[in-house]
């Protein structure tokens, strides 16, 4: 595990309100398993945008993909986010794309960002036949390098606090973000 500073030097935690945590990472870095537990283990009520923009636009994630597009999706994530990040005081866990937007980047640096980072390998596995993850069905060992690529550097970028999942198991990432978020309030 690496703990980092953020985005701002006096602690994302400066905002008044929102999410106890929220949670980054690629698709299979464990953001919704991982998040939903650590919610349990705080006591505090759980969030994914994901289920967010499946609720709002009455269909699934990967039907809005084939009925609308990405962008579609992309707008109707951001607007997603934003509304979360600013009403949700739980545990909050963001689809992977989320950070590609510029404007839920910017939000993110007034919060409590967890990355879990995760190779593509792992992710891979972890995804299976990702018939759930639209961007992944073309071949998700090289979409998933792909987008690690393209996107480590947004995660860094917006992150608080980074956990290396490669060698934990589920428990033990739990554990890790509780002791970096029980070590935020001496700060
Ligand atoms: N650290 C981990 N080790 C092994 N399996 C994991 C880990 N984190 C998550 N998983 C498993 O990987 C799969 C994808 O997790 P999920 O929470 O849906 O990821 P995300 O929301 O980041 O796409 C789930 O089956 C979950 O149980
Ligand atoms: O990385 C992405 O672009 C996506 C990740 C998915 O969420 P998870 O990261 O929870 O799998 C979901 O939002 C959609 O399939 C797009
Ligand atoms: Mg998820």
């Amino acid at each position: 595990m690496r703990a980092e500073s953020g985005a701002r030097a006096d602690g994302p935690g400066a905002a008044v309100s929102g999410p106890v945590a929220v949670l980054v990472g690629a698709p299979g870095a464990g953001k919704s398993t991982v998040g939903m537990a650590v919610a349990a283990r705080l006591g505090v009520a759980f969030r994914d945008t994901d289920a967010d923009v499946e609720s709002n636009l009455g269909m699934s994630v990967s039907d809005v993909f084939l009925e609308h597009g990405e962008e579609y999706f992309r707008a109707a994530e951001r607007a997603a986010v934003l509304t979360a990040l600013a009403e949700h005081p739980g545990v909050l866990a963001l689809g992977g794309g989320a950070v590609l937007d510029a404007g839920v980047r910017a939000e993110l640096a007034r919060h409590w960002v967890v990355y879990l980072d995760v190779t593509a390998s792992d992710a891979a596995k972890r995804v299976g036949l990702a018939r759930d993850r639209p961007l992944l069905v073309e071949g998700p060992r090289t979409r998933l390098a792909a987008l690690l690529k393209a996107r480590r550097p947004l995660y860094e970028e917006v992150a608080a606090i980074t956990v290396d999942t490669a060698a934990l198991g589920i428990d033990d990432v739990v554990a890790a973000i509780l002791i970096e978020l029980a070590g935020r309030a001496g700060h």
